[in-house]
């Protein structure tokens, strides 16, 4: 039988599924595979092994217990702008068990300025802020915003709420550290004040000052840690990643111009903010960690490009494990109680909170 010249096997009923894992399922019980090797005259017949799909499906279904995690951005209406950063929470969440719910929080909404023009947006972003379990800042370019991702990154620090800083989010971790602690109150990266005199974020200085076309430092790069035993080293050695006397190294990708100053590691470490991770040349920081807190982390590459379902991005599993009330341990369990966070329909600046695992 054929339907418009198209042979009944091969039309397939694609309807709605709970979540974005069933997806192949619903192909295979179709039979999309047999009709695409049969119009490509391929013989071969496996059965397709998607036990594993199969129960992270299922597991997606049954999930109850949120986590809840403010994303402070710029783009918080066009939740595709972090896309991939949506994906790797996703990712960390399910190997938790915990259902992703992710509070928009717009940067500016943060801002003191808001507070005067805008009080109930000011109160209402704050409000948020202070009922999440995990706050993350995401990558991002100029200097609309950063204000208030350092009032974020802030209260984070103080406040022993689980952080994770992405590229961007790690700069603006060591600004605000900076800030508050060195008490260098006019710190700030030379991105967005190129006259500061305690830059602590600098151009990278192999960068070409003029030409903005290709001078990012881009892709594949190697991460050395200092050190085996700190909290990232040892997410990364449960991926099966091994090393040690200066040759544990991991290869993430990366997208930016800009540096921590390394003039300024010296006082930032004596402080205990530490730099654990660094490029070959032990001059560009690479992965930093407050030892003193749960899990604040930052790193200048982003994890999240390398994040796949069933194999969460380390930092972004450690992150989803504190967020959830346990500190990773040497075997990846979670060892603390569920995190309570609310009904996940909340409204964060307008913008409702999303329940996002394994949504489309
Ligand atoms: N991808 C990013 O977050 C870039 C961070 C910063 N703007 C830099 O260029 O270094």
């Amino acid at each position: 039988m054929q339907f418009c010249h198209v042979p009944a096997e091969q039309i397939l009923n694609i309807y709605d599924v709970p979540n974005i894992w069933h997806v192949p399922l619903l192909l295979r019980d179709q039979k999309a595979h047999l009709a695409i090797l049969k119009q490509l005259n391929l013989s071969f017949h496996i059965d397709p092994a998607l036990e594993e799909w199969t129960a992270r499906a299922e597991l997606c279904d049954s999930l109850s217990v949120p986590v809840k995690i403010a994303m402070v951005g710029k783009y918080t209406g066009l939740s595709d702008s972090y896309l991939s950063v949506i994906k790797a929470l996703v990712h960390a969440s399910l190997a938790c068990s915990r259902k992703l719910c992710v509070e928009w929080v717009a940067a500016t909404d943060l801002e003191n300025s808001a507070k005067i023009e805008q009080p109930a947006v000011y109160a209402a972003a704050w409000e948020t802020l202070k009922n999440v379990d995990g706050i993350l800042v995401p990558g991002g370019f100029g200097d609309r915003g950063v204000q208030g991702k350092i009032l974020a990154a802030k209260f984070a620090r103080e406040n022993k709420v689980p952080y994770l800083g992405v590229c961007l989010g790690m700069q603006i971790a060591v600004i605000e550290f900076c800030r508050t602690v060195l008490k260098l109150e006019s710190a700030d990266s030379t991105e967005f004040n190129v006259d500061t005199p305690h830059p602590c974020v600098i151009f990278m200085p192999e960068v070409s000052k003029t030409h903005m076309g290709g001078t990012m430092r881009l892709g594949s790069r190697k991460t050395y840690f200092t050190t085996s035993d700190c909290i990232t080293a040892n997410l990364y050695k449960l991926q099966g990643h091994q090393g040690s006397g200066g040759a544990f190294y991991v290869e993430e990708r990366h997208r930016h111009r800009y540096e921590v100053n390394p003039d300024i590691v010296g006082r930032l470490e004596a402080a205990g903010l530490h730099f654990f991770g660094k490029d070959e040349t032990g001059m560009r920081m690479e992965i930093l960690e407050l030892p003193e807190h749960p899990y604040f982390v930052g790193v200048q590459f982003h994890p999240e490009f390398k994040s796949r379902p069933g194999k969460p991005a380390p930092v972004f599993l450690g992150f989803i494990q504190a967020a959830s009330g346990g500190l990773p341990n040497a075997h990846g369990h979670n060892s603390g109680s569920p995190a309570c966070c609310g009904n996940g329909h909340s409204m964060a600046n307008g913008v409702a909170s999303e329940t996002v695992n394994g949504s489309v």
